[in-house]
């Protein structure tokens, strides 16, 4: 019996990285039975004799599991965002970095389209850029996105993780990949979305080594419209919430109509970023509203 990494799944197979090699397996019967879908990035356990033919039996717990692209155990994602006046959207970006933090996974942001704008909005992408590092974020951010520097950053961002490339329509995800895996050649543009026009692609999905990390092949996205938390756990979501909060007068205070906030005092004070204040109440409205049951993960 071995244990290794599912690395791509493909009709049935599963090619699992051990000591150094790729193994082919097929499930054992009683998966299905059990409905347990093995997933890329799943720690299993496996029997192989040749590294053509072998038996996955078990999957380890997973840490996470994400949906668009179905991948286990990612623990990074890069947030791809597009600077333009016509993309950008701070709602958006926070939509997705709440996301990804409810379903476990740290987020680097990269900036793309930088090269399309004026001076004066690409200082005050960097202004931006600025204020969400001081929340914890890396941002990557180049006057071209596709520059050596900003993809040797990426690169840098990625080591020893699992990481998925996250982001909206046209965001320039493909086109990260395609630049990260010369060879990979992903549909960009008009092109991918006259493929996906109507239709469900499912591609196999595959964990490539791009410098000392893995990162899936295939990009995601998710509606990020229901988060699946109740509205007074949303500010755990929110990590300079969190460092402020152990100062907020009341235990579970939610910064809305507390007094003695200390998010509020600093969102005052201009130390919050006010269009993340505004994107939290918004959110925080949006689940309220939703009145869906909860379950719990964890
Ligand atoms: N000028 C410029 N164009 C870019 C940049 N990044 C992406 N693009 C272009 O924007 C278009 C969309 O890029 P894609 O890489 O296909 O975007 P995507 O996020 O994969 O899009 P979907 O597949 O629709 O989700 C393509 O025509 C790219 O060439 C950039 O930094 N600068
Ligand atoms: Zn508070």
């Amino acid at each position: 019996m071995k244990i290794g990494q599912i690395r791509q799944s493909l009709s049935g197979f599963y090619d699992i990285y051990a000591d150094g090699q790729l193994y082919r397996t097929r499930a054992r019967g009683n998966f299905r039975k059990r409905k347990i879908t093995p997933l890329v990035g799943d720690q299993v356990e496996f029997e192989s004799t040749t590294p053509q033919e072998g038996y996955l039996l078990k999957i380890l717990d997973r840490e996470n599991e994400l949906v668009r692209p179905p991948v286990a155990n990612v623990d990074l994602a890069i947030v791809v965002t597009a600077t333009t006046e016509q993309e950008f959207s701070t709602n958006l970006l926070d939509r997705q970095l709440v996301a990804l933090e409810v379903a476990g996974v740290h987020s680097v942001i990269y900036m793309t389209k930088t090269d399309l704008l004026s001076d004066e909005i690409y200082a005050e992408r960097q202004k931006l850029a600025a204020a969400y590092e001081k929340i914890g974020y890396q941002v990557i951010m180049g006057r071209h996105a596709f520059e050596a520097d900003t993809l040797t950053a990426v690169k840098q961002a990625l080591a020893g993780h699992v990481a998925v490339v996250m982001g909206q329509t046209g965001a320039g995800k493909s086109t990260l990949l395609n630049h990260l895996q010369p060879g990979l050649d992903l549909a960009t543009g008009e092109i991918s979305q006259a493929l996906n026009r109507g239709k469900h692609t499912t591609r196999k999905v595959s964990l490539i080594e791009v410098a000392d990390g893995l990162v899936a092949d295939t990009p995601g996205f998710s509606s990020y419209e229901v988060f699946d938390i109740p509205a007074t756990d949303l500010t755990h979501y929110f990590p300079e919430f969190v460092r402020l909060s152990v100062d907020c007068k009341y235990r579970g205070c939610v910064h809305i109509n507390e007094p003695h906030c200390a998010v509020k005092e600093a969102l005052a004070a201009g130390e919050v970023l006010a269009s993340r204040y505004d994107n939290y109440l918004q959110f925080y409205e949006t689940i309220k509203n939703k009145k869906v049951i909860y379950n719990k993960k964890k």
